[in-house]
């Protein structure tokens, strides 16, 4: 798992490594590898590095003192740098002395560049762009490589609140913030390049994680010699009414394709998930339906009195439930439902922003910070939708997915993601790896549904073997 780090622990990482190693080569450390993914980008979008031309944007800080180095490393390599003072009085000396002795220029004003350096804050960025700095900003049309994140993005939450630089490529160090994988930082960051400089040792445990698609791999449930359909759990879904059909054959699709294990259908859509799914067995009630080691409920279910029925049902059989959509505005409107519910019954629930905001208040800028809060007070795995997926678990855990393209939103992508979830948990994985799991594969087999044009959810239904074998493959 790679880990995220926020600013407070990456503070304490730097002042433990500065006992070992002095701050200005650290400093040298981080603009050298800025330096390196510079000429990279001068090599792919110009054809080579000497010669062509690089402006530094630069603040008052440390960020600006590792761009003004990064600067002093491209002029051995014959490019022409200028640096562009932001403040010029309280610039990083010893950078801009390198700069200079190596040939550098020195100015307050934007000049024409085939690659831009934004070091115009890290770390200690403290809300938006302020107005010079934006003003900047706006007028450069070269790709940028950001210095540790886009100036302007939040590190922490990655909130983009105002003006702030859009990066091709991101040089971080140590680890990534979680500017580089939530929030509108995550897109502005653009390619993120983690480079160790000597702070990875002392890093310790990170605050969030993202799982590697080979975690992926090995997690995922695919039966061995010993089992049978019942082996690698049943899935319940109770979903779908007979307004929203769909949403039941969609969860129940999603269920039969993820794992080998045996679908049970309970609910108003009994004959239309037959006749899709045939493999499945389907019911009209959740008393009816049998055993199961899971429920997925929620779905198209309706809001009114016998939806209410069906989600206080399945959340007393006493196995693990993955809650979505209209399940969450009932538990939301009537606590009395979640109340009652055995505490020790392990539940993923899966909202979107306006979901989240009726179970747990308002999402609002560090998407991180609230879906752990919400994990700890309802005592259950959640799972935020949104371009990057936020889980958290109660016991603090948090991992992120994030997505590489956005053509999971669409209708019906939601009912997929809870179908898969369900059969993770039937299998009786760890609920927080379940979903995080579910997440990374409904992602991926949106991604291979649309292969570049907008793909219905039912076609996301029909790319899940494509995308667990992609992963099995890695
Ligand atoms: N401390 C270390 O060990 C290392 C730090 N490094 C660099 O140092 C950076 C952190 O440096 P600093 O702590 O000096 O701080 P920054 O460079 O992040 O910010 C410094 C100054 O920027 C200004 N500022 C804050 N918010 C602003 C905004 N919204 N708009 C415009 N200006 C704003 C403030 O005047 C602040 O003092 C890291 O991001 C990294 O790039 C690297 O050199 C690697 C080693
Ligand atoms: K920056």
């Amino acid at each position: 798992m790679r880990g995220v780090w926020t600013t407070d622990r990456v503070r304490a990482a730097e002042q433990r490594a500065f006992t070992r190693v002095p701050e200005s080569r650290l400093m040298r450390a981080a603009a050298f590898a800025v330096a390196g993914e510079v000429a990279a980008l001068l090599a792919e979008r110009t054809g080579g590095v000497a010669g062509r031309r690089v402006a530094l944007l630069v603040g008052a800080g440390n960020n600006g003192g590792d761009a003004l180095w990064a600067g002093a490393f491209l002029r051995r390599r014959g490019v022409a740098v200028t640096a562009v003072l932001l403040a010029p009085e309280r610039a990083h000396a010893e950078g801009l002395a390198a700069l200079r002795r190596a040939g550098g220029r020195v100015g307050t004003e934007l000049v024409e560049a085939d690659v831009v350096v934004d070091g115009i804050v890290g770390l200690s960025a403290r809300g938006p762009l302020r107005p010079d700095a934006a003003a900047l900003v706006e007028r450069v049309s070269a790709p940028i490589v950001a210095v540790d994140l886009p100036s302007g993005a939040d590190p922490d939450t990655g909130a983009i609140e105002g003006p702030a630089v859009h990066a091709e490529v991101t040089v971080t160090f140590g680890g990534r913030k979680p500017v580089h994988v939530v929030g509108p930082g995550a897109i502005a960051s653009g390619w993120v390049r983690v480079v160790d400089i000597g702070l990875g040792a002392e890093l310790g445990e990170p605050d969030a994680v993202l799982l590697d698609r080979a975690e992926v791999a090995r997690a995922w449930p695919v039966p061995g010699p010993t089992d049978d359909k019942y082996s690698q759990g049943v899935t319940g879904v109770a979903a779908g009414s007979a307004t929203y059909p769909g949403a039941a054959v969609l969860a129940s699709g999603a269920a039969v394709l993820a794992t080998s294990g045996l679908v049970r259908y309970a609910g108003t859509a009994a004959e239309v998930v037959r006749t899709r799914w045939p493999e499945s067995v389907a019911t009209g009630s959740v008393t009816d339906a049998g055993r199961v080691q899971s429920w997925v409920v929620g779905p198209g279910l309706g809001t009114g009195k016998a939806g209410r029925g069906v989600v206080a049902e399945v959340l007393g059989a006493g196995v693990p439930v993955c809650v979505d959509a209209d399940a969450i505005t009932l538990l939301a409107a009537d606590p009395a439902l979640w109340d009652a519910r055995d505490p020790d019954t392990p539940v993923v629930l899966t909202p979107h922003d306006r979901e989240f905001a009726r179970i747990a208040g308002e999402v609002g800028s560090d998407r991180i910070g609230a879906t752990r809060q919400a994990a700890r007070t309802l005592g259950a795995v959640v799972l935020l939708k949104g371009n990057s997926t936020v889980v958290a678990a109660p016991d603090g855990r948090v991992l992120v997915n994030q997505a590489r393209s956005a053509w999971p939103a669409t209708a019906g992508s939601g009912d997929v993601l809870s179908g898969l979830i369900g059969a993770l948990l039937a299998s009786g994985m760890d609920p927080w790896l379940a979903a995080g799991c579910a997440a990374h594969v409904h992602e991926l087999a949106a991604e291979i549904a649309a292969d570049g044009a907008p793909a219905p959810a039912s076609h996301i239904v029909d790319a899940i073997p494509a995308a667990i074998r992609s992963v099995r493959a890695s």
